[in-house]
């Protein structure tokens, strides 16, 4: 079997042939409707604090790009919000449109962004990332909508990677990038239970998306859709439209940490 992809013969609505969790009960991305959305006053404000020296490398995956970070220790964590204990970043990515009007995998009552930011956190009450991926409580993603805007200078020394992880597998050295100047200044978010948005699409995820997007400049956008999905040496494809739809929320409640 081919491996998974974006592309009409291998995308999201063939994924469920090696992926049958695919058409599962927690499945993401979801369409959020604010107004179906319950504000829970029990939810407490996102604690995020990111450590720049344990950023490590950028590379392409094929999927998309990443930024992974050292979580050998509690240096960059998420906690509160939605969530309990304690949960260590791993990596960031992002996923976009091959035009403004799209790529955001989650979307606000129908409305796309051109892309969204996931922050990969996992649950440390479990030994490993590994382990963490496969457990109901195991990962907890923050999402951050991208919108067409003033440049975002915080993405310049991203971007400015790209030129040496233009082709799937590529990947170089990324230091002292500290992933929380990507956040925005209001970190009002949705919650609820989901999974990867990617195969495997292990329904191991507590998502939180945030209300307020960031910037990003269409010239900012163009740069990220000069990467490949494709290696060295193979027909060229551009990286773009590496979003999964949203999916049914099959009777669960998106909970508001804002009124
Ligand atoms: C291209 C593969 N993407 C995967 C890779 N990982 C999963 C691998 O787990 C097996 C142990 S991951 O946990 O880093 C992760 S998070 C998201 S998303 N879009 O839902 O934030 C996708 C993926
Ligand atoms: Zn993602």
């Amino acid at each position: 079997s081919h491996a998974w992809g974006y592309a009409a013969n291998n995308g999201p609505d063939k994924w469920c042939t090696d992926f049958p969790i695919a058409d599962g009960v927690r499945q993401s991305p979801i369409d959020i409707l604010p107004g179906a959305s319950s504000y829970d006053k029990a939810l407490k404000p996102l604690k995020l604090k990111y450590d720049p020296s344990n950023c490590l490398e950028i590379l392409n995956n094929g999927h998309s790009f990443q930024v992974t970070f050292a979580d050998d220790t509690d240096s960059s964590t998420l906690k509160e919000g939605p969530i309990s204990g304690i949960y260590r970043l791993k990596q960031f990515h992002f996923h976009w449109g091959a035009s403004d009007d799209k790529g955001s995998e989650h979307t606000v009552a129908g409305t796309k962004y051109p892309a969204e930011l996931h922050l990969v956190h996992w649950n440390t009450k479990y030994a490993s990332f590994g382990e963490a991926a496969s457990m109901s409580d195991g990962l907890a993603v923050v999402g951050v909508f991208l919108k067409i805007g003033a440049e975002n200078a915080n993405l310049q020394k991203v971007l400015e990677a790209f030129k040496v992880i233009k082709a799937k597998g590529k990947q170089t050295t990324f230091a002292d990038f500290d992933p929380s100047t990507l956040l925005p200044g209001c970190l009002d978010y949705w919650t609820y239970d989901g999974s990867l948005t990617t195969p495997p699409l292990l329904e191991s995820v507590t998502w939180i998306v945030c209300k307020e997007p960031i910037s990003v400049s269409c010239e900012q956008m163009a740069k990220f859709r000069g990467l490949l999905f494709s290696a060295e040496g193979e027909a060229e494809c551009c990286m773009v439209d590496n979003y999964r739809p949203p999916q049914p929320l099959k009777g669960r409640s998106v909970r508001a940490s804002f009124q």
